[in-house]
């Protein structure tokens, strides 16, 4: 089972990015007053990064017991590791350098040096997730998953293509249905090399959630929203098992189904 989409629309990039910010805080520190810890699964590009630094800039941010955060990633540029175009290192910039976060529970995506293809460093990451799973938490996941570790929350941006992560229309990695992780050669969006959770791994985690800004997205939030296939609209079929969140602000937002956007109450 997964959770059908929830929109929640702010008027603009820097008030949604706040909202994101203070929603992680919280979803880190209740999950953490549950487990003990928590997974967050991070990705790259604008409101990946923009979410990260909002993040650092909330005083609310010492709240998180960071030393029991476990960090993964949902997909990564194939590069040399110091490259400032990875997201790894990006992430390091925009927040995790700053905090004291246990470096056995950061598990980056393998480099272009340290593996000859971006099939290998999958292959590589692919194992890593699995020594992390756990056979109590695969016997909850629906269709048969496996070799993934909890995932509490899940993050994605969205191309104006509707790519999520590495994951683009019509190309391998939107098809695979048994891998937890691709490599991606000849990707649309620059860096061409890539790794990528597969969508069986997307759709293991917890919650979803999407963040969007910029009128250049509206096409695509649109289709995903009204229920396109995953192939063609690869966010389409990017859900989370208790809760797929859309977080975008209203340029986004301009084609979404009027039936998914929650109305304000009346005023008396
Ligand atoms: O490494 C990457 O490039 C990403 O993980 C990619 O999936 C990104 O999240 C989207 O392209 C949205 O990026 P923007 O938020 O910059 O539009």
């Amino acid at each position: 089972m997964s959770a059908d989409p929830r929109v929640s629309i702010h008027p603009d990039s820097s008030v949604l990015l706040a909202a994101i910010a203070a929603r992680l805080i919280t979803k880190l520190v209740d999950t953490q007053d549950r487990y003990g810890e928590a997974t967050i699964v991070l990705t790259g590009g604008t409101m990946g990064i923009g979410t990260l630094r909002a993040v650092a800039d909330s005083p609310a941010c010492r709240a998180v017991d960071w030393s029991k955060v476990n960090v993964w990633w949902g997909d990564e540029r194939f590069v040399e590791a110091d490259s400032s175009d990875r997201n790894t290192v990006q992430a390091e910039e925009a927040l995790l350098g700053r905090l004291p976060l246990d470096p056995a529970r950061v598990h980056r995506p393998g480099a272009a040096g340290d593996f000859a293809t971006a099939d290998d460093a999958a292959a590589d990451y692919a194992r890593r997730l699995a020594e992390a799973a756990s056979a109590e938490h695969e016997s909850e996941l629906p269709g048969g998953v496996r070799g993934v570790p909890r995932f509490d929350v899940l993050l994605l941006g969205v191309g104006p293509d509707a790519h999520v992560a590495s994951l683009f229309p019509e190309m391998a990695g939107i098809r695979e249905t048994e891998r937890t992780v691709v490599g991606v050669e000849n990707a649309p969006k620059p860096p061409p090399a890539r790794i990528s959770l597969t969508l069986p791994a997307i759709k293991s985690a917890d919650e979803v959630w999407m963040l969007v800004a910029g009128e250049d997205k509206a096409g695509a939030v649109g289709l995903a929203l009204a229920g396109a296939g995953a192939v063609h609209v690869p966010a389409a079929g990017a859900r989370g098992r208790t809760r797929t969140l859309w977080l975008i602000d209203a340029a986004a937002a301009a084609k979404v189904p009027q039936e998914l956007v929650r109305k304000e109450p009346a005023s008396a």
